[in-house]
């Protein structure tokens, strides 16, 4: 799978933070249940790679579970060795890129500007996370960056929820969009798995 391929599996990729390796099973579950299928467990907690591992085991065949917040080498071997079936980082450094081009992992790096997408393409990502998206210009940013880049495509990251994704999604170089809002933290503590699979849901009802 390439990482087009991964973004055509469902218009959002939910960026989870795990906070408690219990409630992280359910929680992915009642987002599967929902509709999707990528997942990014962010390395920004130190059960973060335990949580691929524990994801990987758990979750039905059809789930892709990948790794977001990567921002070094070290990180991207982490979570390779942990299971992680993707990457994504908020941003991209010449050390992070080679070792990404010596993998066959499929990688969404972070972009923030036209010169950090034309660094991007040099090095031969064509599918970038556009973050932080809102802050940055959000759906003005990317319909500017049409263009001259045709040939780019998003996964814009950053501020989006389910009121502004659907102008995202309509736009032609966006495949997906990523986001925390399907697992707020009120719904996570209450184990409202329910509502976490009704928000699912209604992310996954956005792109026609
Ligand atoms: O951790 C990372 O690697 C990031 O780049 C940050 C996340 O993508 C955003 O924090 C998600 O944004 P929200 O949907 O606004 O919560």
């Amino acid at each position: 799978m390439n990482t087009r391929e991964l973004l055509a599996l469902s218009p959002i990729v939910p960026v989870m933070v795990v906070t408690d390796l219990d409630d992280i099973v359910p929680a992915a579950q009642a987002l599967f249940d929902g509709g999707i299928r990528a997942f990014e467990i962010t390395l920004r907690t130190p059960m973060a790679l335990e949580a691929i591992r524990v994801l990987n085991q758990a979750l039905p065949a059809e789930a892709v579970v990948g790794a977001g917040t990567i921002t070094n080498p070290a990180q991207l071997q982490d979570a390779i060795a942990a299971g992680a079936r993707f990457g994504v980082s908020p941003g991209l450094t010449a050390d992070l890129a080679q070792v990404i081009q010596a993998t066959d992992l499929p990688f969404l790096p972070g972009i923030a500007s036209a010169s950090e997408l034309m660094q991007a393409l040099d090095w031969g990502f064509d599918t970038l996370k556009l973050f932080p998206a809102e802050a940055i210009g959000g759906v003005n940013l990317l319909k500017a960056l049409a263009g001259p880049f045709a040939q780019a495509r998003f996964c814009p990251t950053g501020g989006i929820h389910a009121g502004n994704a659907p102008d995202y999604l309509s736009l032609n170089n966006v495949l997906a969009v990523g986001g925390s809002w399907v697992l707020p933290q009120d719904k996570m503590l209450q184990h409202d798995w329910q509502g976490i699979r009704e928000l699912a849901q209604a992310a996954c009802a956005l792109k026609a």
